[in-house]
């Protein structure tokens, strides 16, 4: 695999983001992979939990500004916004434990990416942020849905208007993050604190499961599409275009 490194440690998956000099980007080839293992792991009836985690810099930075804002029109962008969404709604409904273990950026996506999966351990250092705002556009892969049902209404509305950076601390007092572990070692705090949570049975963490998927599909359906449908839609609004041009424009800027 070219974006991931993903390894089965007892009856625990790890998939790690890795495109490091984008900051874990996710871009198509990303998405492909993170597909493939999902839609293998999903049958391993032996698997209690997959924990997924990026480096000390960064969880996952969001789309791949590069790759996804070479489109304009939406529907170019609707359909690659509506398949990760959706493959993040697949994540969200894995009978089993899913754990973000975040050091560094969760922005944009990747925060979106956070509050798709049941569990958030995160540094003290770590950084999140619904940012899509500050490039004129919404979430896209159903993660203000999600957010607004972890930390409700008010707080998740104030984090996806505004943008704003919640460090470590400020997101567990938010309610995004639900553990902070210690810097030192936190891969092995992360290792410990999943085999807490992975102490029961197969049988009864799926039921569990269940049980919570029952309750989300009964009370509303996942908000991937309409998420998508109007992501695609400020795509091409002149928000969305200069605050790219603005990105693209920094980046070439450091280059010369
Ligand atoms: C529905 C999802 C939605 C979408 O797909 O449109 C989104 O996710 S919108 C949000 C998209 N993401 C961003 O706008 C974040 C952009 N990145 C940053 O703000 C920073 O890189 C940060 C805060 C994540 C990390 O800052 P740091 O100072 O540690 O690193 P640099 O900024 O110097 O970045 C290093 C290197 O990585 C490239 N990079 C970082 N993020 C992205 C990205 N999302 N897409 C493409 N490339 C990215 C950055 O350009 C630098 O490249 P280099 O060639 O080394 O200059």
């Amino acid at each position: 695999m070219q974006t991931l490194v993903v390894h089965k440690q007892k009856q625990t998956g790890w998939i790690r983001f890795h495109r490091p000099d984008v900051r874990n980007a996710v871009n198509l080839a990303m998405i492909g992979e993170l597909e493939s293992v999902i839609r293998e792991w999903k049958n391993d009836r032996n698997l209690k939990a997959i924990v997924f985690l990026g480096d000390e810099r960064a969880f996952v930075s969001g789309g791949d500004v590069s790759e996804f804002h070479q489109w304009t029109k939406k529907e170019e962008i609707f359909p690659v916004m509506r398949r990760m969404g959706a493959l993040l709604e697949e994540i969200a409904r894995l009978e089993l434990v899913t754990v973000a273990a975040v050091e560094g950026f969760a922005v944009g996506g990747g925060c979106e990416i956070v509050v798709s999966c049941d569990f958030c351990l995160a540094s003290p250092k770590a950084k999140f942020g619904m940012i899509q705002v500050n490039l004129g556009i919404t979430t896209g892969w159903g993660g203000a849905g999600r957010l607004m049902r972890k930390i409700g209404r008010t707080r998740a509305l104030d984090c996806l208007l505004t943008g704003r950076i919640l460090s470590g601390e400020e997101a567990k007092e938010w309610g995004i993050v639900d553990a902070l572990l210690p810097e030192d070692g936190f891969r092995s705090h992360v290792e410990s604190y999943v085999e807490k949570l992975t102490k029961a049975p197969v049988s009864v963490i799926r039921a569990y499961k269940q049980v919570a998927d029952k309750i989300e599909r009964e009370r509303e359906q996942g908000t991937y599409e309409l998420e998508a449908e109007h992501c695609a839609v400020c795509w091409e609004s002149d928000e969305h275009r200069l605050a790219v041009e603005s990105f693209l424009n920094r980046t070439r800027a450091k280059k010369e």
